[in-house]
Order: structure tokens, then C-alpha cells, then sequence
């Protein structure tokens, strides 16, 4: 408005640069975002008003527990984190979709509607989002225009388009994608939600019903699509997924804690964690086995061995069954029971399953005489009485022994018949005699069981009891696991699918995969797809250059990796003093943004953590994310899935001789860093890293 001076003059206003059509466009997001923030907040105070007056409301206990949890998981979902951005891409439809033409919708983590129901924010995985990830200038998608948000501390600060409608595409060289890969990272993991690559969310959204195997080196988001893949699967699917459950399966607790944060933060609270260890810990590990008895133990002939020694146990009936029943006795011959068994074992149950089978029939056979001599039929509580009668139960234990997991891995390793029954055909006499030598306790009860036992105890109670199953199984790592745990896995996912996510590259462990076909038919998908992840998003070319000289000593069949990151630095130094060098070049890594990872061989990380406190330089362990340190000194046997902005590895020769894939750990070592690399040295490196890279 003009001004008006003391005279009663009008004055125009002071020269102000009128705004620029960009910056009105930007104050115009920046509005959509606070009003969509606004809405958020009112969703959630709505949602928790209803949590506060929910069990009022409802008409029994059950109903009302019901009700609180789902209200109290809304509450949760509707969280707000002024960090993130609420949105982050925008959709523009073109004047000929048939359905959206002319609208445009903003894409970010969640639903937000405002007080009329109309959509402020679509959900990344509602099916209209789904062109902000794959349409491109070739395949418009009915998209006009597809703009992306930059953000600085939870404000939008920018934003970038792309006239599909005019051919234009940034693809990969979009300053924002950029800017989100090269960021400094510290703590825990993020989501990917505003950067999804097309390949990666071809993978994101196949079919609940698809079991995908994902090859891809090292950084090329395997993680991420792991978990944007259970986000998007629980929202596709949310009712019958909340029934069955989501698992994901990693490789150890520091690496579950590193990515625990990034479901919640897509509104996804209720998924369960485990390693492959947590979810075959039917008994306490209290013993180590000898590497080539562990070996033995996690081979799948095992499964053969279990099932054939369980099988032995179901023997052919030798007395007929007398039960007294008041002035009544009750006879039934051998001929019968036979039958009875033999028709029970042929219908493959679990083995608990079906000694309850035949208990079932012998009762039975037990009613129809009882019925046949007095003329009316027998009630519940005879037929209850009957099941328990000591005859009936002497016959089965005889015939059909009870049996427990821990009972029968007893047997096996513990009693030589068993074992030489079970086994013949199956293990060489090399290799009975290895599992001979277990030391076992006289009982189940009095064993001290390893991990590898674990293992063989879990495969026995899938022998024995059905296993209850998950909808979906995201595994990771999945390179490292071995045959009869993919078996432990498949028992879990009978039922459901599986996401596979590993590099053959990457394997460590003695049985690691080498072969993802045969990975996947002991996990019960030998027709799941296998889908090889090429473009790195985390390790910069040249450090990719430089442990990819490891590839071929591997012994693997991958495709290497290409970097997105031209950035970075790589520095391979020998030094005389590690400990002096180490706390140096971190001194040196803390003077830039982000986190610091020392990757040392297991046994030198105290003597490293010593070294770093000695100078004044506090650190964390792998595990605790959540930690202020901003160095973290790691085992190499622990860093597989985690990843550091600057990282320092200690020592290459150490970790490579520290066990017998060596040369695979280190790959794995050399493979964390985001921004840059420091290896430090002594002994000479190992062999493929000491030659001179090939022209
Ligand atoms: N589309 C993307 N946009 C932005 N960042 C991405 C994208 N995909 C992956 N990243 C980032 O790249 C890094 C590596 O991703 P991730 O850990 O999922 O890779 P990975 O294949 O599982 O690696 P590894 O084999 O080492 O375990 C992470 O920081 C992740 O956030």
C-alpha cells in the first residue's frame, strides 16, 4: 500500500526488487509445506484425543485392547519429524492423463489430508507416486513436469525440474540426488524414500507374492531397497501383513541397531529384527566347535541325517492294546495298529503331529468297539479318558516316542547306533566320526550346545512341530548364511515371500554362498528372480577402483560395482608406528564433517581404542548408534553393512590372516567408506593390493 506523509502526500512504496518467479514458487511450496505440516499435527492430536477416550468407547476389554494398540500405533505413524522433509517431490500431470490431467500432487513419506479429506501429501507408495520414480523423458507416464525439493535442516531451501513433457530428464545428475549421496553421513541409516533409482524401486515394489534375490556390490542400496520393500509391502498390504509379520534378518546386532530407525521413520513401527542367530536360539550357546565339526554340523546332509534318525523312532507295534473301561476291556491287535502307524508315517506330518495322529485313530478304533457293544456313542470325556489311558500311551511311546529338538540332536550326535543308522549313505565314516567327537552332557538338559547345534536343534523342531512363518522375510547379507540356516529361514517363509539381499563378493563365512541358485533352493525359492544392483551410491571411484583389485582373487562371479561418486579421496600409506598413524589420521578426519570408522583386525581394536582414549579422543562401539562419539572403532568381523564418511583401515595383512576368508573380509573393510579412504600399513599388503593396478 502507498504511504502517506504528515502533508497528506502519497509516496510510492520504497523500490523492493520485485520477487522472481522462482522465489514465489518457492515461498508457494514453502506454504504447502507448513500448511501440510499444520494438518499433520492436527491428524495426530486427533488420533491421540481418540487413543485418550478409546477404551470409553469401546464395548469389551478385548475390543478396547484392540483398538488402543491400533490407535496407539496411529499415533505413531502420524509422528512428525521437523528433520525430514514431509514431502519431497512434486507430480505435475499433463493435459491428456485420463485421470489426473492438469492436478498436481506432492509426493512425500506419508498421507496427509486436510480437514475436508482432499490430499495434501500422497504416500511415496500409493500407486499415483509411483511415476515419480520411474517416469522418465522416453516414458512420460502422463507426467508434464516432476520438480524435487532440496532441503536444509527440515527447510525447503530449493528445488529443481524436469519437463518430462519437453524431454528434458536429469537422471543421475540431479543436484539433489548428488547432494543426498554425497552428504556426510553420522549415526544411524536414512531412508532413501526422496532418491529411489528406477532399478532399485522396480525391486521396492514387486508383488507381495515375488521372492527376489538382489545381487549387488558393495553400497549399491541393497539395505535401503530391503526395507523400502517391507514399508511398501506393509502399506500395500497392511492388514494381512500385520497378521502374518515382517521379518528382517541381518547379520548381527550392531548392524540391526544401525537400521533400526528406518522403518519408524517411514511410519512403520511394527516390524521384527533378528539375526539368524536370535531366531534359532531355542537353547543357550555355552561351547565352540572345531571349525570342520561347525562345518559339518550346518551342511544340509544334516537335515537327511535329523529326519532319518527321527524316522527310526517310529517302529512296528510288537503287543496288541488291552484297556479295562469299567466292566468293559477293550482289545486291539497288532494287524490294526500296524495300519494305523503305517497310514500316520505316510501322511508326512510333523512328527508331533502325527503322534497325536495315532493316538487319535487308536482312540478311535477304541470308540467304534465301545459303540458296536453298548449302542450309543461315547461322550467327549470317555473319549479324553481313553487318549490318556496308560495302555494307549505305553503303545505310543513305544511305537511313536514323544521327542523333543534338543532330544533328538542328543541321539544323533550322542549315541553311535543312532548316528550310523542315520547317516549311512549320507556322511562318510571321516565324518561320523567328527561328529563322534562332540562332547556332549549325559542329558539334553546337562549339554553345554554350540551355535552349529543351535542350528541342528532348530532343524529338529521343524522335524517335530510346524514352525510359524512370517508373510515376508527380508534377509541381508544374505551371502554368509549357511544351507541349514537358509532351511531355518524357509520354515519361517513357507507361507510368505522372501527378499534375498547379498554379494557373493562379500561371503565370510565358511559356507558362504557361491551360488545364489542353490541358496535360494534351500530357502524354498529355487524360481525367485536374481536381480544384480550395479551403481554404488556410497564408495567413491576411486576407492571402488581399489578393492575391486581384490575381485579376482575372490573367486566369484559378480559384476563389479561402478561408482556414482567421483569424489573422494583414497590414501594407502605404510607406517611405522600403526597406533601413532591411526590416532593421527583420525585427528585429521574429525577436523571434516561426519563419522569416523577405525576397521581394524578383531584382536588389535583394543589396543587402537587405548591408543585413540590415550590422545583424548573419545569412541564408540559398533552397536551403539546413538553414541556423541564421532569415531567408532570397529572390528573388521563386525563392520559388514555399516558404513562410515571417513574411514581408516588398519593394518590390511592382519585382517586378511586372521581367518580363513580373509581376503573377503577385507574387501568388505575396504568398502565402507562414503567420502574417503585411509589404509595404513606395516607388513607389505596382501598380494592383490601390493601389485600396481592393471593398466
Ligand atoms: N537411491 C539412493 N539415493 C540416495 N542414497 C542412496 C540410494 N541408494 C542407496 N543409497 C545410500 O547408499 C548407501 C549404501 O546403501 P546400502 O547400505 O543399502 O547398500 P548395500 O548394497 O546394502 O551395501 P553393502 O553391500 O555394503 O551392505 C547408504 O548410505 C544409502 O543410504
Amino acid at each position: 500500500m502507498p504511504a502517506t506523509d504528515e502533508r497528506g502526500r502519497t509516496h510510492p512504496e520504497p523500490a523492493q526488487p520485485a520477487p522472481t518467479r522462482l522465489e514465489t514458487e518457492l515461498s508457494t511450496e514453502q506454504a504447502h509445506l507448513e500448511t501440510s505440516r499444520l494438518a499433520l499435527r492436527r491428524m495426530r492430536e486427533r488420533a491421540q484425543s481418540l487413543f485418550a477416550t478409546g477404551d470409553k468407547v469401546a464395548g469389551d476389554a478385548y475390543t478396547a485392547e484392540q483398538l488402543g494398540r491400533h490407535l496407539a500405533r496411529r499415533v505413531a505413524e502420524l509422528a512428525d519429524d521437523p528433520a525430514t522433509a514431509l514431502f519431497f517431490g512434486r507430480l505435475d500431470f499433463g493435459p491428456t492423463d485420463p485421470e489426473h490431467a492438469g492436478r498436481g500432487y506432492h509426493v512425500g513419506r506419508r498421507h496427509v489430508t486436510d480437514e475436508r479429506g482432499e490430499p495434501l501429501v500422497l504416500d511415496w507408495r500409493a500407486p499415483v507416486s509411483r511415476a515419480f520414480y520411474r517416469a522418465s523423458a522416453r516414458d512420460p507416464q502422463g507426467i508434464a513436469v516432476r520438480r524435487r525439493f532440496g532441503f536444509s535442516a527440515g527447510a525447503l531451501t530449493s528445488f529443481e525440474d524436469e519437463h518430462l513433457d519437453r524431454g528434458e530428464e536429469l537422471g543421475t545428475a540431479s543436484r539433489i540426488l548428488t547432494a543426498e549421496i554425497e552428504r556426510p553421513r553420522v549415526g544411524p541409516m536414512r531412508d532413501i524414500v526422496a532418491t529411489i533409482q528406477p532399478e532399485q524401486d522396480e525391486l521396492v515394489r514387486a508383488d507381495l507374492a515375488d521372492s527376489i534375490c538382489v545381487q549387488g556390490a558393495p553400497g549399491t542400496g541393497k539395505t535401503a531397497v530391503g526395507l523400502h520393500r517391507a514399508a511398501y509391502l506393509l502399506y500395500l498390504h497392511r492388514e494381512r501383513l500385520r497378521r502374518a509379520g515382517v521379518l528382517i534378518v541381518g547379520p548381527n546386532r550392531a548392524f540391526l541397531s544401525y537400521i533400526a530407525a528406518v522403518l519408524p521413520a517411514l511410519g512403520e513401527v511394527e516390524v521384527a529384527q533378528a539375526t539368524v542367530e536370535d531366531l534359532v536360539a531355542r537353547v543357550p550357546v555355552r561351547a565352540v566347535d572345531d571349525p570342520a565339526v561347525a562345518a559339518l554340523k550346518h551342511d544340509p546332509r544334516m537335515a537327511g541325517v535329523l529326519r532319518r534318525a527321527a524316522d527310526a523312532l517310529i517302529t512296528a507295534p510288537t503287543e496288541p492294546i488291552m484297556v479295562s473301561d469299567g466292566s468293559f476291556r477293550w482289545r486291539i491287535g497288532l494287524d490294526p495298529l500296524h495300519r494305523v502307524i503305517e497310514e500316520t508315517r505316510r501322511e508326512g506330518l510333523p512328527y508331533d503331529t502325527g503322534r497325536e495322529r495315532v493316538r487319535a485313530r487308536v482312540v478311535g478304533l477304541l470308540q467304534r468297539q465301545a459303540e458296536a457293544r453298548r449302542a450309543e456313542s461315547p461322550g467327549d470325556a470317555w473319549l479324553r479318558r481313553m487318549g490318556k489311558a496308560r495302555p494307549v500311551t505305553a503303545f505310543l511311546d513305544a511305537a511313536w516316542p514323544a521327542l523333543t529338538p534338543e532330544g533328538l540332536v542328543h541321539s544323533v550326535l550322542g549315541d553311535p547306533d543312532v548316528l550310523a543308522t542315520a547317516a549311512d549313505g549320507l556322511l562318510t565314516d571321516g565324518e561320523q566320526a567328527l561328529l563322534r567327537g562332540t562332547k556332549l552332557g549325559r542329558t539334553p538338559k546337562a549339554t553345554r550346545w554350540t551355535a552349529a547345534d543351535t542350528v541342528l536343534i532348530d532343524e529338529a523342531a521343524g522335524l517335530i512341530e510346524r514352525t510359524t512363518g512370517f508373510g515376508h522375510v527380508v534377509v541381508d547379507e544374505a551371502q554368509d548364511l549357511s544351507p541349514m540356516q537358509c532351511r531355518a529361514i524357509a520354515r519361517r517363509s513357507e507361507h510368505g515371500s522372501i527378499t534375498l539381499l547379498g554379494d557373493l563378493a562379500q561371503g565370510t563365512a565358511p559356507w558362504a554362498a557361491t551360488d545364489w541358485r542353490e541358496s535360494l533352493a534351500h530357502l524354498g525359492k529355487p524360481d525367485a528372480v536374481v536381480v544384480p544392483l550395479s551403481v554404488g551410491f556410497r564408495v567413491p571411484a576411486v576407492v571402488v577402483a581399489f578393492a575391486n583389485r581384490l575381485l579376482p582373487a575372490l573367486a566369484v562371479d559378480v559384476p563389479p560395482a561402478v561408482s556414482l561418486r567421483h569424489d573422494g579421496a583414497l590414501d594407502v600409506r605404510a607406517v611405522a608406528d600403526l597406533a601413532a598413524a591411526t590416532v593421527a589420521e583420525v585427528r585429521a578426519a574429525l577436523g571434516h564433517d561426519g563419522s569416523v570408522g577405525v576397521i581394524a583386525a578383531d584382536d588389535a581394536v583394543d589396543g587402537l581404542r587405548a591408543a585413540l582414549a590415550a590422545a583424548g579422543v573419545p569412541t564408540a562401539t559398533a552397536d551403539d548408534v546413538a553414541a556423541s562419539a564421532r569415531v567408532t572403532v570397529v572390528p573388521a568381523t563386525l563392520v559388514k553393512g555399516l558404513e562410515y564418511d571417513h574411514v581408516v583401515v588398519v593394518e590390511p595383512a592382519a585382517i586378511v590372516a586372521a581367518e580363513q576368508r580373509g581376503l573377503h573380509r577385507l574387501y568388505v573393510a575396504l568398502t565402507r567408506a562414503v567420502s574417503g579412504l585411509s589404509v595404513l600399513h606395516t607388513a607389505p599388503l596382501p598380494g592383490p593390493l601390493a601389485e600396481p593396478p592393471a593398466a
